[in-house]
């Protein structure tokens, strides 16, 4: 068993990838299984890198500036190329290699070239669920070791972070183990940290409590706070609870069914690729025949709308359970399967933001089916039987067209989720995040039960539209779908091939994980051209309703928190993980989710 050298928060030397340069970095972490550690660069660019690519600082020489500078590789700027510079793609050569390659050819001559030269081998594998590349390997062009180094990019490269990296010469004496500091986690903490977390935590089902309460009333307003509470017994139904456990039982079954693709997840830290039954439209066929058997044998489906509290409550209570089992599992599973956050230590905070990145018991992956099964089709059926709930208290024989916009905007919206299902694994909650209280609740309790307020809404305050509106509400709807589907088809299929040669047109930035970002295209207008989309269709959702009430909005102010807040929890994980390649790639594209505004 190989001694781990060195422990993370220790400031080492790293060798730059395809190079013989040797940078201050510090250890992060290091993964017994893949032998590898995860260290950050100072321009903030993760690697993961292997133990004979690390020296120990004790290992190294600081010169003299005096010395160094009359040679400093620094001076010959128009020879160092950025890593991040903006290229058209390349079918032949790996991103990978382009980068590494791109730092290599700056130092063509050097004094210790015999000595020096040598192969390179480097895992530029990203992080955090990046494509799979094989071992690079990339025959380093001999290099200076000596002098003062930058990875400042050049100067038409715009004005992006410098990077100021010491001046040193290796010593050729081994490294010592050194102390071990305490592990500590180096990810920041979002959603205001610990404190942060308590917060959310009651205050997430209390607001969902509100707004059921407040969909109620004949005039649901901010005014009414707080509500009436209903006796807390009311609150919990044994049927309900039944009912709410049948519902994802049935989902897990059609889950596990062996129908539909088998498709792969991007690629782990360790390199792994995990399969997922991608059936999700079959899913929602079978639950729509399902249900439309059940209704057809007499089953009164306006029972949601009536006990639509109780419901909500065992849902909660689901997933609160849930929660609790995904914590505790999280504690005793290898490192190399968590998520990078949800490990401060304290409790409260890992158990909300989670902290295993892909539970799963044997095949059934807990978090793509919660986010993409119980939920997310439940929400349909609830909408649905919002729609038989508006006939029965307005005395209609079919629903209003306010009633079946809103039913069919998001049965589109899901279906086409569904339908999509496979492009969900390059989406951050997939990628990166852990799974835990928050998308736990987010999946089962959120989505079907505030999702469906504008239905729940209109069942008592009915909105008549004009043909203009209708057709204006149309068409604001089917612009938004085609800038979501479109962008995030976009992405999905760059990242899945990206020599895909229906995307050779496109311009993209390699980065120094192996990855590239594309820089054209939808992902060219703005930094999220599908959240864009996404916000066009929440307009679209709420129209029908009227301006009566603030709460059918609820949906588009609360949509737009949660997307510039994801904005920038994205943004700050693409820095840390791309370095000055996102830089590059934020300056080229300004705006991030409106164009010219945002
Ligand atoms: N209805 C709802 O409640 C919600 C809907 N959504 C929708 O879900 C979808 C997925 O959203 P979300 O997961 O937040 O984010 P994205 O699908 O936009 O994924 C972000 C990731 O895409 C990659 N990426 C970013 N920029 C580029 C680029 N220029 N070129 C290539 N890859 C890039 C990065 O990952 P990497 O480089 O590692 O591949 C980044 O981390 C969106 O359409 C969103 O609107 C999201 C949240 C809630
Ligand atoms: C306030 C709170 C508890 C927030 C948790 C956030 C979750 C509700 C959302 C995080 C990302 C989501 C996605 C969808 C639903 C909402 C959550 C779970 C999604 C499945 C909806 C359907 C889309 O087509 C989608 C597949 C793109 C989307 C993915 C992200």
């Amino acid at each position: 068993m190989p001694t781990v050298r060195f422990q993370s928060g220790e400031m080492v030397m790293g060798r730059w990838p395809g190079s013989n340069l040797y940078y201050e970095v510090k250890v992060l972490r290091f993964s017994p299984k893949s032998q590898l550690y995860t260290v950050i660069y100072k321009d903030g660019t993760e690697l993961e890198l292997k133990d004979q690519d690390i020296k120990s600082a004790t290992g190294f020489r600081t010169r003299s500036r005096s010395r160094s500078r009359s040679r400093s590789p620094a001076r010959r700027r128009s020879r160092s190329r950025s890593p991040a510079r903006i290229t058209r793609r390349s079918s032949s050569r790996t991103a990978a290699v382009a980068a590494a390659a791109a730092i290599t050819e700056s130092t063509p001559n050097s004094r210790r070239d015999a000595k020096l030269k040598d192969v390179l081998e480097v895992r530029l594998k990203p992080l955090v669920g990046g494509p799979a590349k094989p071992e690079a390997k990339v025959e380093a062009e001999p290099e200076m070791s000596q002098g003062r180094y930058n990875l400042r990019r050049r100067k038409d490269d715009g004005d992006a972070k410098a990077v100021e990296v010491k001046q040193l010469q290796l010593e050729e004496e081994e490294a010592k183990p050194t102390t071990v500091p305490a592990a500590t986690s180096t990810t920041p903490l979002d959603f205001g940290g610990r404190i942060g977390a308590y917060f959310w935590l009651l205050f997430l089902p209390a607001w969902v409590l509100f707004l059921l309460l407040q969909v109620t009333l004949v005039d649901p307003s901010l005014a009414n706070f707080p509500p009436p509470l209903p006796p807390l017994e009311t609150l919990f139904d044994g049927q309900a609870l039944g009912i709410v456990l049948l519902w994802t039982l049935f989902q897990a079954l059609l889950y596990i069914l062996p129908v539909g693709k088998l498709s792969e997840g991007m690629p782990l830290r360790t390199g792994e690729r995990l399969k997922y039954r991608t059936n999700g439209f079959f899913a929602i066929v079978v639950s729509a025949v399902a249900v439309a058997a059940a209704v057809y044998q007499g089953v009164d489906l306006t029972y949601i709308h009536s006990n639509f509290l109780q419901l909500a409550v065992a849902s909660f209570l689901g997933s609160f359970l849930l929660s609790v089992y995904l914590y505790v599992r999280s504690r005793y599973v290898p490192p190399d399967q968590l998520a990078l956050g949800g490990n401060s230590g304290n409790v409260v905070y890992d158990f909300f933001k989670g902290h295993e990145l892909n539970p799963r018991i044997k095949n059934f992956d807990l978090k793509f089916f919660c986010e993409m099964r119980p939920g997310l089709i439940g929400w349909c059926v609830i909408n649905f039987a919002m729609a038989l709930a508006e006939m029965q208290e307005q005395h209609l024989e079919a629903p209003s067209h306010a009633m079946i916009l809103v039913n069919l905007f998001q049965l589109l919206y899901v279906v086409d989720g569904l339908w999509n299902e496979e492009a969900i694994l390059t989406t951050m909650d997939l990628m990166h995040d852990g799974f835990g209280f928050m998308l736990a609740f987010g999946d089962l309790v959120w989505v079907p039960f505030t999702y469906s307020l504008q239905a729940y809404y209109l069942v008592t305050h009915p909105n008549p539209l004009g043909l203009p509106a209708l057709i204006a509400i149309v068409a604001i709807k089917l612009l938004g779908f085609y800038i979501f589907r479109m962008s995030n088809s976009q992405k999905n299929a760059f990242r899945r091939n990206p020599s895909d040669p229906k995307l050779a047109h496109l311009k993209t930035i390699p980065t120094a994980t192996g990855k590239s970002l594309l820089v054209s295209g939808w992902w060219g207008v703005v930094r999220h051209p599908n959240y864009l989309g996404d916000l066009i269709m929440a307009l679209a959702w709420s129209l029908p309703c009227g301006f009566s009430h603030l709460l059918p909005w609820y949906y588009m102010i609360y949509f737009i928190i949660l997307l510039v807040h994801r904005n920038s929890r994205d943004m700050s994980e693409c820095r840390r993980k791309y370095g000055s390649a996102w830089d590059e790639y934020c300056q080229t594209v300004r705006y991030r989710i409106i164009p010219g505004i945002y």
